[in-house]
């Protein structure tokens, strides 16, 4: 079947921007994509659609930070963007994924590309090589398709530096194809895309090291020894000179919040560090934090902004009676890092609140995640900081289906309940477990955990509301975490 995209060109953008989101998500593929001949197959595939849409030079000349991982790409890379601007450079920054729009992933100096422009690149791009594709070379795949878009769009914007987030991986991921960043970052590592990457920390860090290029310097965090010996090894085959940075120091006000930001943000001032120095802006030296940062790193840093991440929000309706607490973790190191997050919030938030409150988990992962390795570690570092949660409310996503070119995976087990009962089952499990391992009689309520399955967002939301309108003193904290696209969908519902 041939189906024949066509921009519609009545001045209407909003119409235009929705038929641009539909030829995009044409380009979605079903799972099974990454087989590893296919994978670097397809990788290869990118220096011939650089050259269809004419990006070879411009990309060549790109200056660009590089930055893979597991966890904190994205944030790592929105402190870069923030500090760099600071210094009046003219900024393109692309991460993944979004959360709402997908031109959340673009960002020109700091501000999400319009509407208008984004259609424009599109179609300039989905024309030029709809006009070449054939059986031997198909159009691009979703993201692959992005960050050429990506390409094309700082190229044509001639900023000044380009901040890139791998989107999977790093050694056939399609950022990958830039030759000769300024510099490259590997954030945290840690367990997350195993069927893709590998299943030990050693055959993650190789693929994450992928990204390093011959002689460009790289940047680390404290890393497991098994992932530091590999970034390591890699790194002296290529002569890439790879310093491992710590921390930054806590008293530092970060925009983005939650303890395991100061790594990313450490990350972060070592590669704008090295990159100002490339290009001829020497500030005193940073990597040593006992001077102290310079103002402009200070300032980039308190201002950073990422959707989604440590995000508190009042709910639209009930401001006053239900709170959102959103964090899109998904992996065991995050899901910890959250727990550790959400805590601290909820603590602070006693001392200067008279209300009572009430800490309920909302939550959903994709089933490529393996919930046993997530809803453990959250509920248990919940209670050591001594936060326990009163109901969890198990939902499918919605955008894995409904949203439009928000996300390059549908997931199947979206559709069904099943695998929200077996979320449940299992929190149902680990209360049990704790139950029976407390004797002491105050904990004897904890038997009767409240857990709900709902078939979709919209009536936990309604369940929500109901709830907190009939117990007017009590005061919903709401935890939302498991997956950025549940993340992504709860902001949506409660925007309008
Ligand atoms: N250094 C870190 N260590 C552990 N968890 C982290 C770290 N940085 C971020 N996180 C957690 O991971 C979530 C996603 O953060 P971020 O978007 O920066 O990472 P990412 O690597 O871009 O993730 P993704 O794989 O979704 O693109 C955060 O909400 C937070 O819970
Ligand atoms: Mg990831
Ligand atoms: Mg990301």
């Amino acid at each position: 079947m041939f189906i024949i995209y066509v921009e519609e060109d009545d001045g209407d953008l909003s119409g235009r921007y929705q038929s641009t989101l539909d030829a995009l998500s044409s380009l979605i593929t079903k799972r099974g994509r990454f087989a590893s001949n296919n994978q670097s197959h397809r990788f290869r595939l990118l220096f011939h659609y650089l050259k269809v849409l004419e990006l070879e030079d411009a990309v060549s000349q790109m200056k660009i930070i590089h930055v893979a991982g597991t966890k904190g790409k994205g944030s790592t890379c929105t402190f870069a963007e923030s500090i760099l601007r600071c210094y009046g450079l003219r900024t393109g920054l692309f991460t993944s994924p979004h959360l709402i729009d997908v031109r959340e992933r673009f960002r020109l100096n700091g501000i999400e590309i319009s509407q208008e422009k984004f259609v424009d690149y599109f179609w300039c791009c989905f024309h030029k090589l709809k006009e070449k594709t054939s059986n031997e070379v198909p159009m691009p795949t979703y993201f692959c398709f992005l960050a050429l878009l990506a390409f094309k769009i700082f190229a044509t914007e001639q900023v000044d530096v380009v901040i890139l987030e791998v989107g999977l991986g790093g050694r056939f991921d399609a950022t990958n194809v830039i030759q000769k960043p300024v510099v490259c970052g590997i954030s945290s590592l840690g367990y997350d895309h195993m069927e893709i990457l590998g299943y030990t920390l050693a055959e993650i860090a190789a693929e994450k090291a992928g990204i390093f290029k011959s002689g460009v310097p790289a940047f680390t965090v404290p890393q497991p020894d098994e992932a530091m010996r590999v970034l390591n090894e890699k790194a002296s085959k290529l002569e890439v000179n790879l310093q491992v940075v710590p921390p930054l120091d806590t008293s530092q006000r970060l925009g983005l919040q939650g303890e395991h930001q100061y790594l990313n943000a450490g990350l972060a001032v070592a590669l704008c560090f090295t990159f100002l120095k490339e290009i001829g802006i020497e500030e005193k030296n940073c990597l040593n934090q006992t001077n102290g940062l310079p103002a402009k790193f200070i300032s980039g840093l308190s201002n950073a902004y990422l959707m989604g991440r440590a995000m508190v929000v009042p709910d639209s309706e009930l401001p006053e009676e239900i709170v959102y607490y959103l964090d899109g973790a998904h992996s065991p190191e995050s899901m910890v890092a959250c727990a550790i997050w959400f805590s601290k919030q909820i603590k602070q938030n006693q001392e200067s609140n008279q209300k009572r409150s009430e800490q309920i988990l909302l939550f959903n992962c994709m089933s490529v995640r393996d919930p046993s390795l997530l809803l453990p570690r959250l509920r248990s570092k919940c209670i050591d900081q001594g936060v326990d949660f009163k109901r969890a409310i198990f939902v499918p996503n919605v955008s894995v289906y409904n949203q439009v070119g928000s996300s390059s995976n549908v997931d199947p087990s979206a559709g069904s309940r099943t695998w929200q009962l077996g979320l449940q089952r299992l929190w149902e499990s680990l209360a049990r477990g704790e139950a029976r391992s407390n004797s002491r009689s105050d904990y004897k309520g904890k038997e009767e955990v409240k857990s709900f399955v709902f078939s979709s967002l919209p009536l936990a939301v309604d369940w929500l509301r109901d709830n907190a309108r009939q117990s007017k003193q009590v005061r919903f904290q709401v935890l939302v975490t498991g997956s950025l696209h549940l993340v992504g969908d709860l902001l949506r519902l409660i925007k309008k």
